[in-house]
């Protein structure tokens, strides 16, 4: 199944965003986040391991495997060879959107402020991270953005939690959000992890 941005960001209320130091780690860690119904998932390319978890999680049926902290067009290019479906970068530049666009890979760019957006928009782009989101003044900030903009549509993460996450999803703009609370350091607990999964399932998308 091929998937536009807004088909990645509407598979679930929530993207968790994954560091996973030890490619053994991978396949337990995505049938977990799987079997508790989300999907997709955002490997981020911060770990020697990241392209070779990608691979592994790949395979895993139901998973809609991502690759985050994708800074430039060469490594979106080796994440696509190792399976990404999608790719999610910090921040929003010039070279990394127009190589997504001409490759047809789901993007969603980092933007913290109008001018981003903007900036996205120029490019042809709708969808957009909000990162990090808490940082940069939460959900006030976000509603503040999207009053002038809110013909786009928003992931926002970075310090949202379980908790916090309803508050986010309830402006209209937001199909999802990210975050790294659903799975701990160190050797995966399958259990707790999909349990985590089951409780941001239920989250209203
Ligand atoms: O860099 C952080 C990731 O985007 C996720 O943020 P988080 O750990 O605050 O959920
Ligand atoms: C911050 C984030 O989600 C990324 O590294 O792509």
């Amino acid at each position: 199944m091929t998937l536009d941005v807004a088909g990645v960001m509407q598979l679930a209320p929530v993207i968790p965003v994954l560091v996973v130091e030890d490619v053994a780690h991978a396949r337990p860690i995505a049938e977990a986040l799987v079997r508790g119904g989300l999907p997709a998932l955002e490997v981020t390319l911060r770990t020697p391991a990241a392209l070779e978890v990608i691979r592994e999680m790949a395979q895993v049926d139901g998973a809609v495997v991502g690759a985050g902290t994708v800074l430039n067009p060469a490594q979106m290019e080796a994440a696509q060879a190792a399976g990404a479906r999608f790719i999610v970068s910090p921040g929003l530049t010039e070279p990394l959107a127009k190589a997504a666009i001409a490759a047809d890979m789901p993007f969603l760019p980092g933007t913290a402020n109008a001018s981003d957006i903007m900036r996205g928009l120029d490019l042809g782009l709708t969808h957009f991270k909000f990162f990090p989101a808490m940082a940069a003044g939460g959900v006030p900030a976000l509603k503040a953005i999207l009053a002038p903009l809110h013909m786009v549509k928003i992931c926002p993460t970075g310090g949202i939690t379980q908790a916090s996450a309803a508050e986010w999803l309830a402006i209209p703009q937001v199909l999802c959000v990210g975050g790294s609370w659903l799975v701990g350091k160190g050797a995966p607990d399958p259990a707790a992890i999909e349990q985590a999964a089951r409780a941001a399932r239920t989250l209203a998308g």
